[in-house]
């Protein structure tokens, strides 16, 4: 995950390969919540691991639900519809910004009438709950509102005698009040002497899709609503929950509709391979989503489909405008929306009012966002008509807000793959733990860029700072980071074991030596053949040897390509001695970074000192000296400044001021108009 204040996409051409993808969040947090309620134990797999399920899971194990994860496997011991809070005041649950928690948790509370506070993020007390409140209310539940009355946060308290059993609910907001009900109600009908409860929905229903999802998953639980239409549903009496031992989530269908988009966009193959290939998700899912696979192909996709896969090529091109009800796909409509900026004329999307009311306003934060792209927007009070920029000039680099909507995101990430060949800056980026941690992750893995992997290098002398600058800024920009370095240092600590002398005589064994090194970089460690050498790689001897073999044009020549396959997208912050001038000569920015010999010398002393290792100073200073020399003089690749490098001395800097420069400079290369 992007836990940074905003991720650059680079200008994206090409995309394939097969993502899975998590677990559907409507599927996973509705599971959870019902294995919750069944006597016995639920093992869930393929659960989503995101922001929105952690709260369901937190609040369930507040209530005293066995709750016991394993990556995507999570056993839930249910309470057979006795929660057992673990202290006798009212339960506090913070729901953050889930809806599919805050409602059917309000409703199974309520109609349980166990003592409970729900309350989430600012957003969630914008979010309506008021006809779901009026529905349990004639249920004779007990909520109130702890502050603005039709809002969240709410208090649920003992349930009073003095109810209905022909229950009307508001269906033009929310389908979840309506889930939320059927989630709940047939807790209160256990008996098959109780009565049977009838749901009656006024005014149309949105989002039907999802009523589906939750019938369907109701029957699996062992709980069977009868449908009338769309506008009454009876709960049976006698309904009881079963444990079904074994629930496997589907991937999260409006997930796909991501990778589904990249794919029209930008996967022209024709191979059998060559296809964006989704897993876990295909023309048997439960989830209402799916039907974007309709919405795409009529936009022009060329999409193939199983059980549970799904194939994705570009198909007509430029994509055809559509003019569609979205009211059953509301969540993968705002997909379609950003796939209108590649298509010939006008997009409009209607019946999607609902998207006022969800993570943020979202019919004008999409209007705002795709006006920054260039694109032209007329938004309606349920609608949204969207025309692409009329010709390539009038695209713009844009920085796309995300108003801590993980669609926002996910969406404009598509972005990318713009005619102009502009990049994307996305606010926020870690937004997507909502859903989809790993959003970015997955869709960089599979991407091409259009021109080369954005590159800053940072070249200079020993212990002049290289390392710490470089990986610093690669954190703060979502950048991978090569240590090059490193790279010549395990083969020196290699050599060195091999008992290979490290000079020209022993070059072509070094070099061979070098073939059947394997090694792995991950979170600032570094792995040689299953080993954690770096520790090994930098004792105080180590700088020199690695100067030594690096001075070998074979070394250096068999470790380019290592080097190069380094720049992966989204960016890559490089250091070294050559970075610049002969590893990635065309690299946008190149740093050379210097200080005098008497500060690096000391600075290398207080380093290996606070690392453990013991060393004098003037011995530093003569071994730094003599490296200089050796890594200036060698005749391939000698340490120099690029010709366009810009030169920093750090001397007097100190670390936060030596990234900020070095950002200022990077970020002034960047097409982005301030927002
Ligand atoms: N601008 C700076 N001011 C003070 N100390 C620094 C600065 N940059 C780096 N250092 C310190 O100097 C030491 C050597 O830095 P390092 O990044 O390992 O250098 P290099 O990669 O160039 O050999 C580290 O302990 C680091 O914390
Ligand atoms: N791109 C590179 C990186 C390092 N080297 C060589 C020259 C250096 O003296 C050694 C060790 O590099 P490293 O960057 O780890 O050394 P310092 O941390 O700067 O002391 O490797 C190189 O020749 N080219």
């Amino acid at each position: 995950m992007y836990a940074i204040p905003f991720l650059d996409l680079p200008a994206l051409a090409q995309i394939r390969g097969t993502v899975v993808l998590p677990g559907s969040k409507s599927i996973s947090n509705r599971v959870l919540l019902l294995a919750a309620l069944c006597e016995g134990t639920t093992v869930v797999h393929d659960a989503l691991d995101s922001d929105d399920t952690r709260v369901m899971l937190a609040a369930l194990q507040q209530l005293g639900v066995g709750v016991q994860v394993n990556g995507t496997t999570v056993a839930i011991t249910g309470c057979g519809g006795r929660f057992a809070p673990s202290s006798a005041a009212p339960a506090e649950l913070f729901l953050g910004n889930a809806g599919t928690a805050m409602r059917p948790l309000a409703a199974v509370l309520a109609v349980l009438g166990v003592p409970a506070t729900l309350s989430g993020v600012a957003r969630m007390h914008e979010r309506p709950i008021g006809d779901l409140v009026d529905a349990l209310r004639q249920f004779g539940c007990t909520v109130d509102y702890l502050g603005e009355t039709g809002y969240p946060p709410i208090r649920v308290d003992q349930i009073t005698e003095n109810r209905q059993y022909s229950i009307s609910v508001k269906g033009n907001v929310s389908s979840q009040f309506l889930t939320a009900l059927l989630m709940a109600l047939p807790l209160a009908v256990p008996s098959p002497d109780d009565q049977p409860i009838e749901l009656r929905v006024e005014g149309e229903l949105i989002s039907k899709p999802y009523i589906e999802i939750t019938l369907n998953l109701l029957a699996r639980f062992g709980v069977i609503v009868r449908r009338d239409g769309w506008s009454r549903f009876t709960i049976q009496p006698g309904s009881r929950y079963r444990a079904p031992e074994h629930v496997y989530v589907e991937a999260d269908a409006s997930s796909a509709s991501y990778f589904i988009a990249a794919g029209a966009l930008a996967c022209e193959g024709r191979g059998e391979d060559d296809c964006v290939r989704i897993k876990g998700v295909g023309a048997d899912s439960i989830q209402g989503d799916i039907r974007f696979v309709d919405a795409a192909r009529a936009m022009g996709a060329d999409i193939r489909s199983g059980a549970n896969w799904l194939e994705i090529r570009r198909g007509a091109w430029p994509l055809k405008a559509i003019d569609l009800d979205c009211n059953h796909i509301p969540d993968a409509a705002m997909t379609l929306a950003v796939m209108a900026l590649y298509a010939e004329g006008t997009t409009v999307l209607r019946n999607i009012a609902s998207w006022r009311v969800k993570e943020t306003d979202r019919l004008s934060a999409m209007a705002t966002e795709l006006r920054k792209l260039g694109a032209t927007v007329e938004e309606g009070g349920d609608f949204i008509a969207i025309t692409p920029p009329r010709e390539l000039g009038v695209w713009r680099a844009a920085t796309i807000g995300t108003y801590d909507d993980h669609r926002m995101a996910m969406c404009f990430s598509l972005a990318a793959f713009n005619p102009a060949g502009l990049p994307v800056r996305i606010l926020d980026p870690k937004c997507v733990a909502k859903t989809f941690p790993d959003y970015f992750e997955a869709l960089l893995a599979l991407a091409r860029p259009r021109g080369e992997v954005p590159v800053i290098c940072i070249d200079g002398p020993s212990a002049s700072g290289k390392g710490t600058l470089a990986s610093e800024l690669a954190k703060r920009l979502g950048y991978h980071y090569l240590d090059s370095g490193a790279l010549y240092r395990v083969t020196a600590l290699a050599a060195t074991r091999a008992g290979l002398s490290l000079d020209a005589e022993h070059e072509a064994n070094i070099v061979r030596l070098i073939q059947t090194l394997n090694p792995r970089f991950d979170d600032g460690r570094i792995w040689l053949n299953g080993e954690d050498c770096g520790t090994a790689i930098r004792a105080d001897d180590m700088g020199g040897k690695a100067s030594q073999v690096s001075a070998l044009p074979g070394v250096r020549a068999a470790l380019l390509d290592l080097q190069r396959r380094a720049a992966r997208l989204p960016g890559l912050v490089a250091d070294g001695r050559d970075m610049g001038t002969v590893i990635f000569p065309q690299a946008p920015l190149k740093v050379f970074l210097t200080a005098t010999p008497e500060t690096r010398a000391d600075r290398r002393h207080k380093q290996l000192m606070a690392n453990g290792f013991d060393a004098k100073l003037s011995d530093l200073l003569a071994d730094l000296q003599a490296r200089d020399a050796r890594d200036t003089q060698r005749s391939v690749a000698p340490l120099k400044p690029a010709e366009d490098a810009k030169p920093l001395d750090n001397s007097q800097l100190g670390i936060e001021e030596s990234v900020q420069q070095v950002l200022s400079w990077w970020l002034a290369l960047q097409p982005f108009a301030a927002t």
